[in-house]
């Protein structure tokens, strides 16, 4: 280890500490590592030193105090590969990431989405998952699938300016793409291109990972083309339109706006707010079943509000403490991104008194967070009250970071707010969601992948109202 760098396990050669890791849920062992080396220690993925930092001082010391120290992307993983440094998710701390950080951000704010906003796009969703479930009023479904092309549809309506049925075939085989994508760029090959670069050039399944992505490249590629040809410039109907007006307005030499930079834009966005979003709701619909109160308490805070009015809007937030509490507290036990994404540093640097050099791998264990002890009135259970105070108010303690912090916080953080907020308060206003008799004990042990996900589950839905 270099001198001064966080302690940790000795490491065998070429494979380092990877089988002191349980490579399908590593989550328990880093939980393990951390009780015998403190909140930040090291690890070796293959030759290469990681630092894990866990809890709320060291996490806020590294993504907030020295934010930009820590800013960076590593560069020698299969997906900053894939990425080629291009996008937003996998761009290394520099121009091209700041600038298409700020589109993105700005065009999602309303500002370049055109005629219709974002609430509305994502309501006209929610009806359409509610016209689903009323299909299974009075019975049960999986609904691991619909809120999947849910969350994907919602990405698709600001990205291509429409959604798509939920059997569309195009739209079904780009997401499965997009899915096992996403598992393979996380999974066991992945590692081993990682760590054996020796065996890259071999024709090994990650070949097949790479292939797939320039099929999914070349199939966003078309809908661009046909944006191209039917848009009217400055009058953006979505992200696309508001992309390519970008680039006609930022056509000089040293631009970073061209279009593989908008391809992988694309799929940052499909790829970080699908999956993250979708077990979210999962999740959610999971502990209202299994908890009838905080259901019943949510709806009448709800109708309380409304009084009788068509829609929710995301302002009505303000006025329904406990919905926003039972919302937070989903997301803190859904734990969507134990492990954030990975971070570098980009100088040398400290944490904790540690010293790290530049380039050094930086894991932030959000889940560590989210159940510390000290931080949370019930760190283990599942209570609204953790976001409430005395009076009943809504309060957000400082260790609720599951979309992390400082620079590379999440930037889709409005949008799955705002998601949550209308398609859950929607559909408690309209069903009540039970466990059904037949289905034996909640499990609620999270599944480990690149994102966390309950385990498959059937939701009984009634309509509020009738029998
Ligand atoms: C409940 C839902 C979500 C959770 C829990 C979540 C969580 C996160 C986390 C932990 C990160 C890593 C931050 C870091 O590097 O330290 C991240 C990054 C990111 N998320 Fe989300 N996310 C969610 C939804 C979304 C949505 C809906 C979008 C789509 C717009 C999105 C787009 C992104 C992007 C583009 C980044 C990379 C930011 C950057 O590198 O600068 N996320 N998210």
């Amino acid at each position: 280890r270099p001198k001064h760098f966080p302690p940790g396990p000795r490491p065998v050669p070429i494979l380092g500490n990877l089988l002191q890791l349980d490579p399908v849920n590593p989550l328990k062992d880093l939980e393990r590592l951390k009780k015998r080396y403190g909140n930040v220690f090291s690890l070796y993925f293959g030759t290469r030193p990681i630092v894990i930092m866990n809890g709320l001082e060291a996490i806020r010391e590294a993504l907030v105090t020295r934010t930009v120290e820590y800013a960076g992307r590593p560069n020698h993983t299969m997906v900053s590969h894939i990425f080629q440094d291009k996008g937003v998710i996998g761009a290394d701390y520099g121009s091209s990431w700041r600038e298409h950080r700020r589109f993105t951000l700005t065009t999602l704010r309303n500002f370049g989405l055109g005629k219709r906003s974002m609430e509305e796009r994502i309501l006209e969703e929610v009806s359409h998952i509610s016209s689903v479930l009323e299909r299974s009023a009075g019975g049960s479904m999986d609904p691991q699938h619909l809120f999947h092309l849910a969350s994907s549809n919602i990405i698709c309506s600001l990205i291509f300016g429409e959604r798509f049925e939920y059997d569309d075939q195009v739209m079904l085989t780009l997401i499965q793409s997009l899915q096992s994508l996403n598992k393979e760029a996380f999974g066991p090959w992945a590692m081993l291109y990682e760590i054996l670069p020796i065996l890259r050039p071999l024709p090994l399944p990650f070949w097949n990972t790479f292939q797939k992505w320039d099929q999914i490249r070349e199939y966003v590629g078309k809908i661009v083309n046909t944006h191209k040809s039917s848009r009217v410039a400055g009058e953006p109907r979505d992200l696309i339109d508001s992309y390519l007006d970008q680039m006609d307005k930022t056509s000089d030499v040293g631009s970073t706006f061209n279009e593989s930079q908008m391809l992988s834009l694309l799929l940052d966005l499909f790829l970080a707010g699908t999956d993250t979003t979708s077990n979210t709701l999962r999740s959610a619909m999971l502990y209202l079943m299994t908890n009838q109160d905080v259901q019943d308490n949510c709806h009448r805070e709800i109708e309380k509000v409304l009084q009788g009015r068509a829609d929710a809007l995301f302002e009505d937030r303000h006025a329904m403490p406990y919905v926003q509490a039972m919302i937070h507290e989903v997301q803190r036990m859904s734990d969507t991104a134990p492990l954030s994404a990975f971070h570098t540093t980009c100088c040398d640097t400290k944490l904790q008194g540690y010293q790290l050099p530049k380039g050094t791998t930086v894991i932030p264990n959000l889940s560590s967070l989210l159940h510390e002890e000290g931080q949370w009135k019930f760190p283990h259970e599942f209570k609204p009250e953790n976001f409430l105070d005395k009076n009943g108010e809504f309060v957000k303690p400082e260790a609720f970071l599951p979309f992390a912090a400082g620079s590379r916080v999440c930037l889709g953080e409005g949008l799955a707010r705002m998601e949550l907020f209308l398609i859950l308060v929607t559909l408690l206003r309209r069903f009540q969601f039970v466990w059904p008799e037949d289905a034996g004990v909640p499990d609620f042990n999270l599944v480990f992948g690149g994102t966390q996900a309950p385990k498959p589950y059937h939701l009984g839905v009634r309509l509020r109202g009738s029998e």
